[in-house]
This record gives structure tokens, C-alpha cells and sequence, in this order.
């Protein structure tokens, strides 16, 4: 369990992360979203000690970082793939990892397994394709067996085969009943990862909450109406407050309202139904919609929606 009270970081006059409280729980995966520049990195750095926070306080499993006895064996983190001395072989990096940190020796050949890279274990770190530099760095976070695990980024530069293991990696190390917090920018893979978000933007919490919560909260979450009865359906759905669209004459497209409402809702208005259907947003679009106006670097954002007729 991550815990989060508060937890302020200014550099100057500007702050990065602002007033930040939530709890990461142990079991789940929890996605760490925000646009560029949001604070998440500088979040987990203060989770990790290597930031102070200006205020409020980061604590794993009740305690902070600097106060963890053995901290490679509670919290495993991957940062910064690129933080490995260049002229160290993968098996060298671990093993004085492992060293520095009361861990057995023979750990290392078991997480270099798992993370693939046994054959390439005495090749120089500097050799390696941005991939397998985030495998060895997963592979430092694995280390120490812990319960807590924060991967920043998890996926850059890996093919679409090591985007899956990295999905099923995590939600097996969630499912063994550990604590593990990802921050991505891939929304699709997090729909596919992540059990629970927690959403900043400009250092500000923004959501947290269930992954499906979160979709539901779109406004292109919607249910979707085909009746040859559509106009007089309209306005009974209207009179009972839910925002309706009619893209076409027997279609509409309904947000506010559960299906149930909507399905008890035609049945007293009497009007036959030729579907009756959910159609969610994308977690993309969700986001869009919650980060809208805590862009730092705001280019032009493509239209996500396609232009229908509101009623
Ligand atoms: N050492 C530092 N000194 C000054 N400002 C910093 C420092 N580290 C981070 N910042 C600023 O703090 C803010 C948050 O940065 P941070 O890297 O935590 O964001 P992020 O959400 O991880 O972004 P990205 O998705 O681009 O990695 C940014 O405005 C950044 O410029």
C-alpha cells in the first residue's frame, strides 16, 4: 500500500506536484495518468526518496523509503531504464544490486529468466536496444521480491509481443496480492492493464477511481436507442432530464441514465424497441475529456467525437 497525504513538490515558484492525497491498495493495478509535465515522475521519485517533498508525506506500507530497513526487498521501482553503467554486463548491474541490498546472489539468474534475458545476461548494458534496457530495469524492480512495485513508462520502446508480457506481468504481480502502481501514456494499454486510475493534472489529483468508473464518466458513455417510435421517445427521455442526441430518424443516442432507466422509460412511453444497447467511450476519450484543461503543452487535440445533431 502506497499512501499519498498532501504530498507537495515546488521548484521555485513552480509546482510540480500540488497537494496530492490517495492511497495506491495492494492487489490491483493502479494507472498513474496525466498529461507531460503532470507530476507523475516527480511523484514517484518523492514515493522512492529521491525527492523531498516541499509537503505532505509518501509513505509505503505506513513507513517512508528512507526509513525502510531493506528497501530493494519492499519497494521495486523502474525509473529510468537508462540509469545502468553502460559498461556493466545485466548480470554484473544485478548482482551488485542485489549485493548492496542483503539479496541472494541466485535471485539474479531467476529474474533475468523472467524478464527474458538470460542469454543476454553478460552483454555489456550499453548494448541494449531501448527494450531490452526496460526488461533489465523491470528486472532491478523484480530483485528484491517486494511488495510494492512502480514502474514509470513500463512499455516505452518495447514491440508489440514485450507490450503483452509487460500487461501480464503486471497483472499476475497484482494477482500474487502485491501493490503496483504504472504510469503510462499508452491509454489503450491501460484500459487493458489497469484496475484503478488515479488521473493528475498540473501536479492536481483530477480522478481516482475504478477504471470503469472513470469510462462511465465520459460523456460519450452512452446508450444507444433504435425505435421506429424515436421522436415521441425523444421527448419523454428529455422530460425526464437525460441529454439526448438523434443522430438519425430512428436513432438515439442517450447520456445520463443508466440502460435500465432508459429501457423503463420507453416501456412507459409505449415505444417499440429495435435495440437497446451500451456503448462506452474508450478510456482514451475519457481522458481527453478529464485532462482537457490541465494541458501543460497543448497542441491542436484532434476531434474525437464525430458531430451529431443534439436535441
Ligand atoms: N528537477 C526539477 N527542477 C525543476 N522543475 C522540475 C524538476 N523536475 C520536474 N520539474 C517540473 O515539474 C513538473 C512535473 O514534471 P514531471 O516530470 O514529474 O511530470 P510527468 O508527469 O512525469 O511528465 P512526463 O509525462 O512528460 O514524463 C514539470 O513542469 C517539470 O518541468
Amino acid at each position: 500500500m502506497i499512501e499519498l497525504r498532501g504530498l507537495t513538490k515546488r521548484y521555485g515558484d513552480r509546482v510540480a506536484v500540488d497537494d496530492l492525497t490517495c492511497g495506491i491498495e495492494a492487489g490491483r493495478v493502479t494507472g498513474f495518468l496525466g498529461p507531460n509535465g503532470a507530476g507523475k515522475s516527480t511523484t514517484m521519485r518523492m514515493i522512492l526518496g529521491l525527492d523531498r517533498p516541499t509537503a505532505g508525506s509518501a509513505l509505503v506500507g505506513g513507513r517512508r523509503y528512507q526509513d525502510l530497513r531493506h528497501p530493494l526487498r519492499e519497494v521495486g521501482a523502474l525509473l529510468d531504464a537508462r540509469a545502468v553503467h553502460p559498461a556493466r554486463s545485466a548480470r554484473a548491474h544485478l548482482l551488485s544490486m542485489a549485493r548492496s541490498n542483503g539479496i541472494a546472489a541466485s535471485r539474479v539468474d531467476e529474474v533475468l529468466e523472467t524478464v527474458g534475458l538470460t542469454g543476454a545476461a553478460g552483454r555489456r548494458a550499453g548494448s541494449f536496444s531501448l527494450g531490452m534496457g526496460q526488461r533489465l530495469g523491470i528486472a532491478g524492480a523484480l530483485l528484491g521480491d517486494p511488495g510494492v512495485l512502480m514502474f514509470d513508462e513500463p512499455v516505452n520502446g518495447l514491440d508489440p509481443d514485450g507490450v503483452r508480457w509487460v500487461r501480464e506481468l503486471v497483472r499476475s504481480l497484482a494477482a500474487e496480492g502485491r501493490t503496483v502502481f504504472v504510469s503510462s501514456h499508452l491509454m489503450s494499454e491501460m484500459q487493458l492493464t489497469a484496475d484503478r486510475l488515479v488521473v493528475i493534472g498540473k501536479g492536481r489529483l483530477i480522478a481516482d477511481a475504478p477504471l470503469q468508473e472513470v469510462i462511465a464518466g465520459s460523456s460519450l458513455t452512452a446508450v444507444r436507442v433504435r425505435s421506429p417510435h424515436a421522436a415521441d421517445l425523444c421527448e419523454w427521455l428529455v422530460s425526464a432530464g437525460l441529454d439526448v442526441r438523434r443522430p438519425a430518424e430512428n436513432e438515439l443516442i442517450v447520456t445520463g441514465g443508466t440502460i435500465e432507466r432508459v429501457g423503463d422509460i420507453a416501456h412507459q412511453a409505449g415505444a417499440r424497441l429495435h435495440e437497446l444497447s451500451p456503448r462506452e467511450a474508450s478510456l482514451e476519450q475519457a481522458y481527453q475529456e478529464l485532462t482537457a484543461s490541465s494541458r501543460e503543452y497543448d497542441a491542436s487535440v484532434p476531434v474525437l467525437t464525430t458531430p451529431e445533431t443534439r436535441v
